[in-house]
C-alpha cells in the first residue's frame, strides 16, 4: 500500500493534490480506503486522463467535429451484409452446421459485457440478475446459462463430442461481487464453475469541467467503469487471451447483458463469420425508426465503424434512400464476433488508439466543507471506450442482419417507459415461444379447455393470446419442438421445461 507521502507525490504530479484535502479528518480505516484507491491510479495515466478529459470536453462543446463525421458516413455495402431474411434455408443450414462444428471442437467461447451500472433500469443490482416476470421466474443470467448448455448439447449430439463453451463475464467494481455470489448461490445454473470465468474491468475517475477529479466522499474518488471498450485492457489485465489460448478457443461471441432474445454462441452467426474468413463481425437489425437508441454500423473513410445513437446528428439518422428506407439502417445490437488473433492484435497494437467518448453527467460530489451535493446540472465527465471501436482495425469485417423479433429485445428502462422495459422484454420472449409452439403444430386451450384461436402475426405491443414459455434446455431456437408439440393440446399458461418435455414424449 502507498504511504501518505507517496500518494501525495503521485497526485501532485497529476495536478490532483486536492484529493487529499480532507486527510486530517479521516479515521485510520477511511485513510486506508483512500490510499488503496489512489494506489490503483498510475500518475502518468492519471495526468493523461485528466488532460484527455479537458480536450474531449472542449471538443464536445464544438459539435462541428461530429458533424464532419456524419458527412463522411456511408452505409455498409450490401455485399458485406449476410442476412437471415434474404438467405436460402440451405445457406443458413450450411452456416449453422459450420458453427456447430467449431463449437463441438471447443473453438468457441462467449463473453458477456456485464460491467455497466444499468442506471436507466434503476435497480441496485446487476442487470443480469433481473427477473422480467416470466412464468418460470428465470433471470437473464439463468436464461443465458441454459442457452449455453443447450448449444453444447446440440453440438455434442451432432458430432459425438463433449464440448465446452467457456463463458467469460466482464464485470466491474459495481457488479463483480453480487454477480459472483448470485452464480454461487444458484450453483452456476448447472454449468461447471471452472468454465465460467469472471473478471473485472478498470474503473477511472470522473473529472469536473476544471480538470479536477471529483470526490464523492471525503475519502472516495468518484469512479466509473471505463466503458464496454474497457474490455480490451481487461482481457490483458486478467490474462483472458491466455486462458482462451489454453482452452483452444479461436472465436469469441461478445454480447450485451440485457437482450433477452440473445442467441448465445449462435452457430449460424459464428459459421457465417468463419466461412467468410472474418476477423470481426457484428449482428445488426433493421432500425425501427430514425431516433431509435441503437448505434449504426457504417463506414467512415472506408473503415467500418459504429456511430453511436448519442453521437449521430438527427438529420443524418433521418436520411432515406430512393425506396423510402433509412439509409443508415444497420442497427447495432451489441453482438460481436472476434477471432482470438484479432483480439491479440487489438490488445498489443491498437488499444491505446481507441477513441475516448465523453459522457457529461451529474456526478454527486462533496463540497469544500465535506457535505454531499447532488448536482441538478451536469458537472462532470466520465470517459468511456466503446467495444465496437475496434472494427476499424479489422482486415475482414462482416455484418450479419438478423430478425428483430427473433433476436433483439433489450431491457434498458424501468416499466412505465414506452420501450425496452421488463414488460416489452417478457412479451418478446413469450411471443417468440408462442410462435415456435404454433409452428411446431401445437394447439392452445384456455383454462376451460376451449381452443384459443391461433394468431400468426402480432404487433410489438400485443401479448400473445396464450402464454407459452419454453426452457432453453428444451429448445434453443425453436428446434426439436415438432416431435413434442405436433397436434398436442397445450393448456395456457404452458411451461415447457425438461420434465414436461419428457411427459410429452411419453404421450406421443
Ligand atoms: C457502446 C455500446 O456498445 N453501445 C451499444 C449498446 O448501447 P447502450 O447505451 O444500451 O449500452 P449499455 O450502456 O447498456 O452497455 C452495453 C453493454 O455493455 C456493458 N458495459 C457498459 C459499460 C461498461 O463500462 N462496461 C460494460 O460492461 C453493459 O453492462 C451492457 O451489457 O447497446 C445497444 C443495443 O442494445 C447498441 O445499439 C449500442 O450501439
Amino acid at each position: 500500500m502507498l504511504s501518505f507521502e507517496e500518494a501525495k507525490a503521485r497526485l501532485e504530479t497529476a495536478g490532483q493534490g486536492h484529493v487529499l484535502q480532507f486527510w486530517a479528518e479521516l479515521s485510520a480505516e477511511e485513510s486506508n480506503t483512500l490510499l488503496e484507491e489512489i494506489s490503483k491510479l498510475q500518475p502518468e495515466e492519471l495526468l493523461e486522463h485528466c488532460r484527455a478529459v479537458a480536450v474531449a470536453e472542449a471538443a464536445s462543446r464544438h459539435s462541428s467535429a461530429d458533424g464532419r463525421l456524419d458527412a463522411r458516413m456511408k452505409p455498409v455495402p450490401p455485399e458485406f451484409i449476410g442476412s437471415v431474411r434474404k438467405s436460402e434455408k440451405e445457406t443458413l443450414q450450411i452456416w449453422g452446421d459450420e458453427g456447430l462444428l467449431q463449437i463441438s471442437q471447443d473453438r468457441v467461447a462467449v463473453l458477456l459485457l456485464a460491467g455497466g451500472q444499468g442506471t436507466r433500469l434503476g435497480v441496485p443490482y446487476p442487470k443480469g440478475m433481473y427477473n422480467v416476470g416470466l412464468p418460470s421466474g428465470k433471470t437473464l443470467y439463468q436464461v443465458q446459462a441454459e442457452c449455453i448448455q443447450k448449444v453444447q448439447k446440440l453440438a455434442n449430439v451432432k458430432h459425438g463430442s463433449r464440448c465446452t463453451i467457456p463463458w467469460y463475464i466482464m464485470t466491474s467494481e459495481f457488479t463483480l461481487g453480487p454477480t459472483e455470489k448470485f452464480f454461487k448461490d444458484n450453483e452456476y445454473f448447472g454449468l461447471c464453475p471452472s468454465n465460467v470465468v469472471m473478471f473485472e474491468q478498470r474503473m477511472i475517475p470522473a473529472v469536473g469541467f476544471d480538470g479536477k477529479i471529483i470526490l464523492e466522499k471525503k475519502n472516495k474518488i468518484a469512479m466509473a467503469p471505463d466503458g464496454n471498450g474497457g474490455l480490451y485492457r481487461a482481457l490483458v489485465d486478467n490474462k483472458i487471451l491466455e486462458d482462451m489460448e489454453r482452452r483452444g478457443v479461436e472465436y469469441l461471441h461478445v454480447y450485451c447483458v440485457d437482450n433477452i432474445l440473445v442467441k448465445m454462441a449462435d452457430p449460424v452467426f459464428i459459421g457465417f463469420c468463419v466461412i467468410k474468413g472474418a476477423d470481426c463481425g457484428a449482428k445488426v437489425v433493421d432500425k425501427a425508426y430514425p431516433a431509435e437508441p441503437v448505434g449504426v454500423v457504417c463506414r467512415v473513410d472506408g473503415l467500418y465503424q459504429v456511430i453511436e445513437y448519442s453521437e449521430i446528428q438527427p438529420e443524418t439518422a433521418e436520411i432515406r434512400g430512393p425506396g423510402g428506407e433509412l439509409l443508415f439502417s444497420a442497427g447495432n445490437i451489441c453482438n460481436h464476433f472476434f477471432t482470438r488473433d484479432f483480439l491479440k492484435d487489438v490488445a498489443e497494437k491498437f488499444e491505446s488508439q481507441l477513441k475516448q467518448h465523453v459522457a457529461i453527467k451529474k456526478v454527486p460530489f462533496v463540497d469544500g466543507e465535506g457535505n454531499l451535493v447532488k448536482p441538478t446540472k451536469p458537472n462532470g465527465i466520465k470517459m468511456e471506450k466503446f467495444v465496437f471501436d475496434v472494427f476499424q482495425f479489422s482486415k475482414k469485417f462482416v455484418a450479419f442482419e438478423v430478425l428483430r423479433e427473433e433476436e433483439f429485445s433489450p431491457l434498458k428502462n424501468a416499466d412505465g417507459a414506452p420501450l425496452d422495459t421488463p414488460t416489452t422484454a417478457r412479451r418478446s420472449l413469450l411471443a417468440q415461444h408462442y410462435r415456435w409452439a404454433l409452428a411446431a403444430g401445437g394447439n392452445f386451450l384456455d383454462e376451460q379447455d376451449k381452443p384459443i384461436p391461433p394468431k400468426h402475426s402480432m404487433t410489438q405491443n400485443e401479448d400473445p393470446p396464450a402464454i407459452c414459455e419454453i426452457s432453453p434446455l428444451v429448445s434453443y431456437f425453436g428446434e426439436g419442438l415438432e416431435k413434442l408439440l405436433k397436434q398436442k393440446n397445450l393448456k395456457s399458461p404452458f411451461l415447457l421445461d425438461e420434465n414436461e418435455a419428457e411427459n410429452l414424449v411419453k404421450t406421443t
